[in-house]
């Protein structure tokens, strides 16, 4: 592991670090938030997973959530969206290839060779992460914006027992209904195979999240027939599950509504991690 950059914040440490994990057989950056308990011993970790197009670092410079973790006594991890590198296949599109892993494993070529996004969330990161720093592998939670809400979801329902609690920012919640899951499930996973286990709202319905649920999502969000909350909704509500999906009147899809709500999804994991 190689550190790139440790800046004191909130009391604690925002770090960069990379690594090269063998499952993406690709340099992989991450950001971690430390907040100052951690010197003191191991803290609670929540997971953020990042959208289309983003790298490790767009939530930890927007997202605005070290200030509530600080005040929490919670860890953020920033993982990146994909492997990189030239070595790495890609693809024209912003939405395939690099920085659209959609946090599954591919058993696709060119894919396969490195898009094992899925074993790298919650294998070989966390692998790294609990030996190397001071985090509780018993208290974990996970969130979200975007395909990283899909991720989030869908890591949570996947792996039961591993979060605590699961949120989402405007997430994808019904790839396989949409042109947001489609496609990159035909290259990732083949034509025609069945990618219902990667569909958060498939996942709601089948199996459902036990422990809490809080999803937000901007009713003015330009991707809105994309990301197909409602099907979400619907699915949670007739499964009754534990939880809380809210349209937000008037924001849109990008940082400012998510460091608008940031503060209620600290305190919503928060509440699960300590308890
Ligand atoms: N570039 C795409 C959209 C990409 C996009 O909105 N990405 C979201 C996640 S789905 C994001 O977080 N972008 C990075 C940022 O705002 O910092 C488009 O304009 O259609």
């Amino acid at each position: 592991m190689k550190t790139i950059s440790e800046n004191r914040c909130f009391g604690g440490v925002q770090g960069v670090y990379s690594h090269r994990p063998a499952c993406c057989d690709s340099e992989m950056t991450f950001g971690l938030f430390l907040p100052e308990e951690a010197r003191d011993g191991p803290v609670p970790v929540l997971w953020y997973l990042s959208g289309l197009t983003c790298t490790h670092e767009n939530a930890m410079i927007k997202a605005g959530a070290q200030g509530w973790a600080a005040e929490h006594g919670v860890a953020l991890v920033f993982p990146d969206t994909s492997p990189r590198g030239e070595h790495v296949a890609d693809d024209e599109a912003f939405d395939l290839g690099q920085g659209a892993g959609f946090y599954l494993d591919a058993t696709q070529e060119p894919w396969s060779d490195h898009y094992r996004m899925e074993s790298y969330i919650v294998g070989e990161l966390p692998g790294l992460l609990f030996e190397e720093f001071a985090l509780d592998v018993e208290r974990q939670a996970i969130t979200g914006h975007s395909m990283g809400g899909h991720g989030a979801l869908t890591l949570a329902m996947r792996h039961p027992g591993r979060y605590r609690s699961v949120s989402a920012f405007s997430p994808i919640a019904n790839p396989t209904a949409s042109d947001w899951g489609r496609k990159q499930f035909a290259a990732y996973l083949g034509e025609g195979a069945d990618a219902s286990g990667h569909d958060a709202s498939l996942l709601m319905a089948d199996r459902g999240f036990d422990g809490p649920v809080l999803i937000d999502q901007g009713s003015d969000d330009q991707f809105l027939d994309l990301l197909r909350p409602e099907t979400l909704a619907h699915a949670m509500m007739a499964r009754r599950q534990q939880g809380q999906f809210r349209m937000q009147p008037g924001y849109d899809h990008s940082y400012f509504f998510i460091a608008s709500f940031m503060e209620d999804h600290l305190a919503f994991h928060a509440e699960a991690l300590w308890s």
